[in-house]
């Protein structure tokens, strides 16, 4: 009988009474574990060796549990320096007794919400008590680290389930198939097997010398396992950004560019936000430090806008009675929002005096000191746009969402009257998210009015919109916290699972 290489190999190698691994294959003929595993799925086919296959379960300790198994779990620590400090008879200060027990950072946090739980003691109003019956040494979680880190197994699936949900072990499955001869495995050996020539892989060189003709080629497996590789890929955000962006050219639009640190004029006054306004200030964006000030800002505009400002627009106009200075519209911060691009490009100051009709997008970063949550972060990406052309109404902004967000799959936006101080009427945009069924704000958008478009030298109408990237990306994937997708915190294993949506 002529069988390719690995699997007379692995004929070989096995046996009839003794069941072997594929690992165990693997080290006595010196083929890789995936080879072993194609030889061995076609001598099945063919009847001379029979797989039995099981499923195996490992434990692995994390970094963390490797930490805690040389220092002590957090809260056991706190525990010993809540006794230290008399814990057990009266309630002690907390911050001092973390400052005893040495902790630091988020170990602080992890001790705080292990404490009671375990019941070690309490904590109340900055004030930490210590059970004098609490037993560290019986400690479930402790006792279940130092037996996985002796190889030994654990007792209990809770104590386990909590190790993991800690992050302090991971399990992991693996399918262990053994390999047992059978009577036609064992005949066909005492026949005899030889090596029949097989090529892997056709190349150019069998291509022109017309050897591919006399060779035999090795059948694909493709049920074989193979390692995993996990290559570098396009992160879903810049892909979405980037198919955003296709997405807008494709419906006309031209793209923007500009400074991520701008002046407050281009980012707050030309678009009419008086200089009180409570967006801002530091409790909302970011200022510069180092230059303070930008260099140049076209006088005359500059001129126009601190009018508005004052006095307002038009016949009825008024402005704000309150004050404006060019200093302040001189201070460099992070932008907010790119709709500081808008206004350079209006003004005709980056690519001239732009007649209607005109259509401009960025996809681009923008800077906001916000709260940590689950929909917020302290930069993310907008898509700024705008539509310059005579008569535009709100169905036509309603319809230019619709036609863009129905390319994504996302065909239930809704509509909600909102205020911005630089467009009337607004909007804000809401889609549905299609796990928690939630609605998600995914955007705002107005029509510019005059005090913002009679400065920049606009005759004609604006509609114009700032959409968060990230939302868009909640609503195509499912995501529950952005905090998955970008940031410290992003989980690795569902951005190379994420499989893209085209
Ligand atoms: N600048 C707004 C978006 C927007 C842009 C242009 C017009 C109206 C709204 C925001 O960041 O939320």
């Amino acid at each position: 009988m002529k069988l390719p290489e690995s699997q007379v190999a692995v004929l070989r190698a096995a046996s009839a009474n003794d069941a072997r691994s594929i690992d165990r294959l693997a080290d006595e003929t010196g083929l890789k574990p995936e080879t072993v595993t194609g030889a061995v799925f076609e001598l099945e086919d063919e009847g001379l060796v029979t797989v039995e296959e099981s499923t195996d379960e490992t434990v692995t300790l994390t970094d963390e549990a490797r930490e805690y198994l040389a220092d002590g779990l957090p809260e056991v620590r706190l525990y010993e320096a809540a006794l230290d400090a008399g814990a057990d008879d009266d309630p002690a200060q907390m911050g001092r007794v973390i400052g005893q027990s040495g902790l630091e950072g988020p170990q602080v946090d992890i001790a705080l919400s292990n404490y009671a739980r375990k019941g070690y003691g309490t904590i109340e109003s900055g004030e930490i008590t210590a059970d004098p019956d609490a037993d560290p040494e019986s400690d479930a979680e402790a006792s279940a680290l130092a037996a996985l880190d002796a190889g030994d197994s654990v007792a209990g699936a809770d104590v386990l389930d909590q190790l993991q949900s800690r992050g302090l072990a991971e399990l992991s499955e693996s399918t262990v198939r053994s390999v047992t001869l059978t009577d036609e495995g064992v005949t066909a050996m005492m026949e005899g097997v030889e090596t029949a020539e097989t090529v892997g892989q056709l190349t150019p060189e069998m291509l022109t010398s017309g050897e591919w003709r006399d060779v035999e080629f090795a059948e694909y497996n493709v049920e074989a396992d193979a390692e995993r590789i996990d290559g570098g890929k396009t992160h879903i955000l810049r892909q979405t950004a980037n198919r955003v962006k296709d997405t807008l050219v494709g419906m006309g639009f031209e793209e923007m560019e500009g400074p991520h640190a701008d002046a407050e004029f281009w980012i707050n006054d030309c678009l009419f936000m008086p200089q009180d306004h409570p967006a801002r200030t530091h409790w909302d964006q970011f200022a510069l430090e180092n230059p303070r000030e930008i260099g140049k800002l076209p006088d005359d505009l500059v001129a126009r806008v601190e009018d508005a400002h004052r006095n307002g627009v038009g016949e009825d106009g008024d402005g704000y009675h309150s004050p404006w200075t060019e200093e302040v519209a001189r201070g460099i911060d992070l932008r907010g929002h790119t709709t500081s691009l808008s206004m350079r490009y209006l003004s005709g100051h980056e690519v001239g005096e732009l007649e209607p009709p005109q259509r401009f997008f960025s996809v681009e970063k923008v800077y906001r000191n916000d709260t940590l949550d689950p929909t917020h972060l302290l930069e993310f990406y907008q898509i700024e746009g705008w539509v310059m052309a005579e008569d535009l109404s709100v169905r036509d902004l309603m319809g230019t969402f619709e036609e863009f967000y129905a390319q994504f799959g996302i065909t239930d936006i809704e509509f909600k009257p909102h205020y911005n101080p630089y467009t009337e009427p607004s909007f804000e945009l809401f889609g549905t998210h299609p796990t928690t069924g939630e609605m998600v704000e995914i955007g705002n958008s107005g029509m510019f009015r005059e005090e913002v478009l009679e400065p920049l030298g606009v005759e004609c109408d604006v509609m114009a919109w700032g959409l968060a990237l990230e939302r868009l990306l909640m609503l195509m994937y499912g995501f529950e916290d952005i905090r998955d997708v970008h940031g410290t915190l992003c989980d690795l294993d569902l951005l190379r699972e994420t499989e893209v949506l085209h």
